[in-house]
């Protein structure tokens, strides 16, 4: 009886352990993330503000910082990970419209369609995504740390109100700047007949994904409103299962 009280005990001991190392090492690996990634961001904003006071123009800011917005754009991937394996607090449905929301908008239309990348429409998502992430993983950052300032917890659930809406607009004026050019260059479509049988307009997909900002927008807004009134106002939320 006592030997396996014991027993018990050695076994909730080395849980106990494990679970430890697990977490500080999922810590550790957030902290250096959220660092990178703030990093990155901040180089972005530099790189773009350097542009526009050396050149006078946003015409070919894109193209200047298209590798490194590429880059950190879709290492944001990783995020979706993060909440699939548990180690944030996060639905992976909700990071995962977001972020490939993302990727879609930097590789399958600015990065894909050239005549588009000098749109006012790009400039204003860049500047509204890049204030974002640099706030959004300042904040994780800081958090993490346990050194979290009022300033950045009050800009990473308020600016959004604000920067949301406009990133959208942004991404929804690019994306109807492009249908011209994809409907006459009929780009990653396929037409009837062909080997595969298969038809596909990337025109209509473009009309679609616009579309389904309708339904999907306000959900990732009232999340974050909801976050807000967790974060600023202690409200306790109960959220429904993804
Ligand atoms: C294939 C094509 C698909 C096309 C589909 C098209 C439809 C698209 C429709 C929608 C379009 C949206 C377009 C987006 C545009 C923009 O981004 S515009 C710019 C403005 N954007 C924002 O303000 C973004 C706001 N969104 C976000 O912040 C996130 O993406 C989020 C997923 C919505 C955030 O939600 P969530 O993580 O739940 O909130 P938080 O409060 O930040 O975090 C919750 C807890 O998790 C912890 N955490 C999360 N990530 C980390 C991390 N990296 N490191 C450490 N900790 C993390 C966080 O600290 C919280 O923890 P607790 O405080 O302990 O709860």
């Amino acid at each position: 009886m006592a030997s396996s009280e014991e027993d018990g005990t050695v076994e909730e001991k080395e849980n106990n352990n494990k679970k430890r190392t697990k977490s500080s090492l999922a810590t550790a690996w957030l902290t250096f993330y959220n660092i990178a990634m703030t990093a990155g961001w901040l180089v972005l904003a530099i790189a773009m503000i350097r542009f526009y006071i050396t050149k006078g123009t946003h015409k070919g800011l894109y193209r200047s910082i298209a590798r490194t917005l590429k880059f950190f754009q879709t290492f944001a991937l990783v995020e979706v990970g993060h909440c699939a394996i548990g180690i944030v607090r996060t639905s992976v449905i909700v990071t995962g419209v977001q972020v490939c929301s993302r990727i879609f908008m930097v590789w399958f239309i600015t990065n894909s369609i050239r005549p588009i990348q000098n749109e006012e429409s790009v400039i204003l998502f860049l500047v509204v995504w890049t204030m974002t992430e640099i706030t959004r993983y300042s904040y994780y950052t800081f958090n993490l740390l346990h050194h979290l300032p009022f300033f950045i917890k009050w800009a990473r659930y308020n600016l959004f109100i604000v920067l949301y809406p406009l990133g959208v607009i942004g991404e929804l004026l690019t994306i109807y700047a492009a249908l011209p050019f994809v409907r006459r260059s009929g780009m990653y479509s396929m037409r009837l007949p062909n080997i595969y049988n298969v038809s596909f307009d990337y025109y209509y997909c473009l009309i679609i994904v616009m579309l389904s900002y309708i339904p999907l927008f306000p959900q990732l807004y009232f999340h974050m409103l909801r976050q807000r009134r967790r974060v600023l106002h202690g409200e306790v939320i109960v959220e429904k299962d993804d």
